[in-house]
């Protein structure tokens, strides 16, 4: 036997670690597990390359607890250890790195961010355990040897009589940490972390029904035979060329990430690159519906098969956050802190990356199955429009298919739009005006009227349309947008002025200031218009600009200040129109008023403005004039 002392400066660094490093106490396991994966890992290396004279066989690795010695066992059979390698390995190395890890990370880590998801190593097993033995045989001819160290920097070293190759580790689990020797709680961090790691990890058994026999009898009762219980899946879809995947696969994969999540995904992109990083993966673009499960189903960042986070903030550009999936890197420092990791170079390739690819995967899908690219537009647009907002490289690329609807659901791509309303939505200064609505219902009258006069109204109803239509103008001169209800439909696209009114000026004046004692200016700005006496005496518009700064501000951005304005509304009295010469004309005042009140109801009606008292008023008035 010898015993020894840790080469450590910190005279005892345990109880820092456990104060630093409170909230994520679980991340031994992983990490023992990780180190388990990487022997069994570096034996199937050295028996390929002749180096290792054994049979690598099917090695996996155990997971188990015993509840009456309060001990965790983590038994690998990989590559081992003789006692000279421990010696080197853990007292010097895994030592070190801990006391090196501590100095550096000490004040970072009180942040909350990545600090969960260091690799501290062999030495996280402290966090949980007051004594830790390692019983190892190497597959050199050896002999066994057991390290014992009580979290102190003495350990004990004396020979083991194991005979089979690998490595066991023993935690003798702290009175604070006794969570970790219940089954549920270790199962549920080997889902978590474990899932799909490259050897099989078994923890317990399980029971497996038995094929029935030809010929069973009627009466036959299933048998079960007792199995190991691997508890992931050692080849994940990632991992796999797509030539070897069926669309069938990649589904079952999103089953498989999430268990809980029963719609399919719309489509998948697999990820795969060498040059300048390494990086593969999967991405799904999901059904965004208004559920939670967007927060809790999110996309996972895996390290060589090892879960690491599904905080991919400053990976992932944030417009594809909203996605699903899995993300394996080597090449993502996970070591730093989360503004590190913007300036990181690579780091933004990968972004760049997975933007480029993304985009290409949108064009294709465009490309080739345009209809059904279509059906999924509503689906997918958010996540697009955001992408265009926030990433100068993919607003580039979206042109190639970003589509504009119409409240008839037609589809055009930005250059047939243009094409399509060119000859009927040019105004006198040359400028195209692309009219849209943001709601069916109720815009249902002025798309109505849009429409009659032979325009197209497009349906742009998600969130941050008024950002996009902004930058959309801003990018392309000739082009304005406009919403149906922002004007009268005859002022819609301002062409060469042939109005001719009915009113001469003096009567628009005095049909003005008879409006205003019935409507204050405070509520509706009156404007006078000579429109076509068909058209609507009486019509509420919000005009363009105010209302979108509004928006854009309510959605972030925009005017500063915009947001706490009231609404503005103005309407609009077509003075041809014949309602606009009686109530010229009428002498009685209380008629006179009447009829205002019932114009602007109306109008107000068709606006959705008409509300509460108002309308209870406004529906008994209209009753009583059927008596
Ligand atoms: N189960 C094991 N079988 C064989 N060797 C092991 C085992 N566990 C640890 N080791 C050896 O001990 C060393 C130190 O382990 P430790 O986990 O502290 O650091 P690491 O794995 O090198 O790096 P990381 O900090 O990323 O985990 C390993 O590099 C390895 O050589």
């Amino acid at each position: 036997m010898s015993t020894g002392k840790i080469n450590v400066t910190v005279e005892n660094i345990f109880p820092l670690i456990k104060k630093f490093l409170y909230s994520d106490h679980e991340i031994f396991l992983r990490e023992l597990i990780s180190n388990a994966t990487d022997a069994t890992s570096k034996l199937k290396h050295l028996t390929s390359i002749g180096e290792a004279k054994v049979e690598y066989g099917n090695p996996i690795i155990e997971v188990k607890i015993d509840k009456e010695n309060k001990t965790l066992h983590i038994i690998d059979q990989g590559i081992g250890m003789s006692a000279e390698e421990v010696e080197k390995y853990i007292n010097q190395v895994a030592f070190s790195g801990a006391e090196e890890f501590l100095e550096k990370y000490k004040d970072s880590a009180k942040d909350t961010g990545i600090i969960g998801h260091f690799g501290l190593g062999f030495y996280s097993a402290f966090m949980v355990a007051d004594k830790v033995e390692i019983i190892t045989k190497s597959y050199k001819d050896t002999p066994a040897a057991h390290w014992v160290c009580d979290g102190s920097p003495e350990f004990t070293m004396t020979e083991s009589s194991k005979t089979e190759r690998g490595t066991e580790i023993i935690l003798h689990i702290a009175e604070d940490s006794t969570e970790f020797l219940e089954e549920n709680k270790i199962s549920e961090l080997l889902r978590k972390y474990n899932k799909f790691m490259p050897i099989p990890i078994k923890f317990g058994t399980r029971q497996e029904a038995l094929p029935q026999p030809e010929n069973a009898p009627e009466d036959y009762k299933t048998e079960y035979t007792e199995v190991d219980n691997i508890i992931n899946n050692p080849t994940p879809a990632w991992t796999k060329q797509p030539s070897e995947l069926s669309d069938a696969d990649y589904k079952k994969f999103y089953n498989e990430l999430y268990p809980m999540q029963f719609e399919e995904p719309l489509f998948h992109i697999h990820l795969n690159v060498d040059y300048p990083f390494n990086l593969t993966g999967i991405l799904y673009f999901p059904k965004l519906s208004g559920d939670l499960n967007i927060q809790k189903d999110k996309i996972q960042l895996y390290q060589n098969q090892v879960f690491v986070t599904d905080n991919v903030e400053g990976i992932v550009p944030e417009f594809l956050t909203m996605l699903r999936g899995v993300i394996d890197s080597p090449d993502i420092p996970l070591n730093v802190s989360r503004s590190y990791l913007q300036a990181d170079g690579n780091v933004k390739k990968i972004s760049n990356y997975i933007t480029r690819k993304v985009a290409d995967k949108l064009k294709s899908l465009f490309n080739e199955n345009r209809e059904d690219f279509e059906q999924k537009w509503n689906d997918i647009k958010v996540v697009i429009e955001y992408g265009m907002l926030s990433e100068a490289k993919f607003y580039e690329k979206s042109a190639d298919f970003v589509l504009y609807p119409t409240t008839d659901e037609k589809y055009y791509t930005l250059t047939e739009l243009k094409e399509a309303i060119k000859d009927k939505q040019t105004d006198k200064d040359g400028k195209l005006v692309v009219i849209y609505a943001s709601n069916k219902e109720t815009q249902h009258s002025y798309i109505e009227e849009a429409k009659a006069k032979g325009y197209e109204v497009l349906l742009l109803d998600s969130p941050i349309v008024s950002h996009l239509i902004q930058k959309l103008e801003m990018d392309n001169e000739s082009l304005t947008f406009v919403r149906v209800d922002a004007d009268h439909v005859d002022n819609l696209i301002r062409k060469e002025d042939t109005k001719i009114s009915k009113l001469t000026d003096e009567e628009q004046t005095k049909l003005k200031e008879v409006l205003e004692t019935v409507i204050p200016a405070t509520t509706f700005t009156i404007q006078t218009e000579a429109l076509d006496s068909n058209s609507a005496p009486f019509m509420i518009t919000q005009p363009e600009f105010m209302r979108r700064m509004k928006e854009m501000q309510s959605t972030g951005g925009g005017m500063f200040g915009m947001g706490n304005f009231p609404e503005m509304y103005n309407l609009v009295v077509n003075t041809n129109s014949e309602l606009a010469s009686s109530i010229l004309n009428m002498s009685d005042k209380d008629s006179q008023q009447g009829l205002i009140k019932q114009a602007l109801d109306l109008a107000k009606l068709s606006q959705g403005l008409l509300k509460g008292e108002e309308l209870t008023a406004f529906v008994k008035r209209n009753f009583n004039t059927l008596k």
